[in-house]
């Protein structure tokens, strides 16, 4: 007697349809970004741009792009929410890899917690079916937020105690966790990467750590800066560049050389008073003010220190970036990118 079949139409058909399909590995990967248009994924998409060719990397999102960005590579609507959209995305772009970057951020999220559920929880239940049905590689970055109060925070191993007290931490705990039960279930190639406050001239989207932005853009236009985590509050930090960079190797390293599927990854640890002495040495003149606010209980519970170690072992991660050079070319980028441009193209709020 022939077993049921349980398999769903659409996956049989997507399986039929593959089997005509040139072999993955001949060709570069088509590669989307969803939240493309945050801190992260217009940096993102350049540099796979120039891996994997432009017309092979999509990014998307729910917002208007820049002029910029449309002359830059394709750009495509894509809200996460949208299950439809993003299979009609997917089949018909030949989709390879998801690289799933939207999110609420830790402290947007607390503002509105039903809408990071949404974005954070069934935004992640979404392009991980998808990537299941599909056969994509998927990468969902979590965060050093995915710890909390109860976990060691100097150092933060890979494998502890997660108990985040924020909406955020708890959506990214959730993330790692179904993705690894995709992985282990389904053979889904899930790829996750705890990232520590990322550090560039864009804007960043309602975190705790924007502060590490901020100041930049506040120094170098005003000579001063009020800052809301108190001047001790250590945390881990990662430059752009480092950050995008383990991102591409990770997603190009063997499966067979990675011993779990989520890795801390980390390059320095600063306080903000460290930071901005740092600072101080190009902005002489800087004045920093200090009115901690809701974000500092967030940064109390989060690690100081990140442990790394099992990236730099099993797919040897390594930063380039500490804070002496960390603040050299973020000078450099605030400058080029805002503030030695037209007024229009000044758009930063943080
Ligand atoms: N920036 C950082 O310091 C860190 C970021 N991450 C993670 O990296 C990822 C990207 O972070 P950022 O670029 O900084 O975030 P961001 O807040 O700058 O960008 C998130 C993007 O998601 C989009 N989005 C919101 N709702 C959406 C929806 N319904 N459909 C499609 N897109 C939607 C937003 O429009 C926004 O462009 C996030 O998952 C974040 O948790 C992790 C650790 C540190
Ligand atoms: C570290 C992060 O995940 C982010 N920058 C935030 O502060 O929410």
């Amino acid at each position: 007697i022939p077993l049921p079949r349980i398999t769903p139409i659409a996956s049989q058909l997507v399986q039929r349809r593959a089997f005509h399909q040139v072999p993955r590995e001949s060709r570069p990967p088509k590669i989307l970004i969803t939240g493309g248009l945050g801190q992260l994924g217009i940096e993102c998409a350049k540099l796979l741009r120039t891996q994997y060719g432009s017309q092979n990397v999509i990014l998307s999102d729910i917002i208007k792009p820049s002029q910029s960005v449309l002359e830059n590579g394709p750009y495509i609507f894509a809200d996460i929410l949208d299950f439809k959209g993003l299979q009609k995305i997917v089949v018909d772009h030949r989709i390879d890899w998801l690289i799933h970057f939207s999110a609420l951020l830790s402290a947007v999220g607390e503002q509105n917690v039903p809408l990071a559920v949404r974005v954070n929880i069934e935004g992640v239940h979404n392009v991980i079916e998808l990537a299941k049905q599909y056969k994509l590689r998927i990468f969902v970055p979590s965060t050093i937020g995915a710890f909390g109060p109860d976990s060691p925070r100097n150092p933060t191993p890979n494998v502890t105690i997660q108990r985040p007290r924020t909406i955020y931490g708890v959506s990214k705990v959730h993330a790692e966790l179904i993705g690894e039960y995709y992985y282990h279930k389904f053979g889904l190639d899930f790829r996750c990467l705890r990232f520590p406050g990322v550090i560039s001239s864009d804007p960043p989207g309602g975190g705790t750590t924007d502060y590490a932005v901020a100041v930049f853009h506040e120094a170098l236009r005003n000579g001063k800066y009020t800052c809301y985590l108190r001047p001790d509050t250590r945390l881990p930090m990662m430059y752009i560049e480092d950050c995008l960079r383990a991102l591409l190797e990770f997603m190009r390293a063997p499966n067979e050389q990675l011993k779990r599927r989520v890795y801390n990854v980390t390059a320095m640890s600063f306080t903000p008073e460290e930071l901005f002495a740092q600072l101080g040495k190009h902005v002489p003149n800087l004045h920093v003010t200090y009115k901690p606010d809701s974000r500092q209980l967030i940064a109390d519970a989060w690690p100081q220190v990140f442990d790394d170690s099992d990236a730099r072992r099993d797919w040897h991660w390594q930063h380039k970036y500490d804070l002496s050079n960390l603040v050299d070319f973020m000078i450099k980028d605030v400058q080029d990118n805002y503030i030695n441009v037209q007024p229009e193209q000044q758009t930063l709020q943080i």
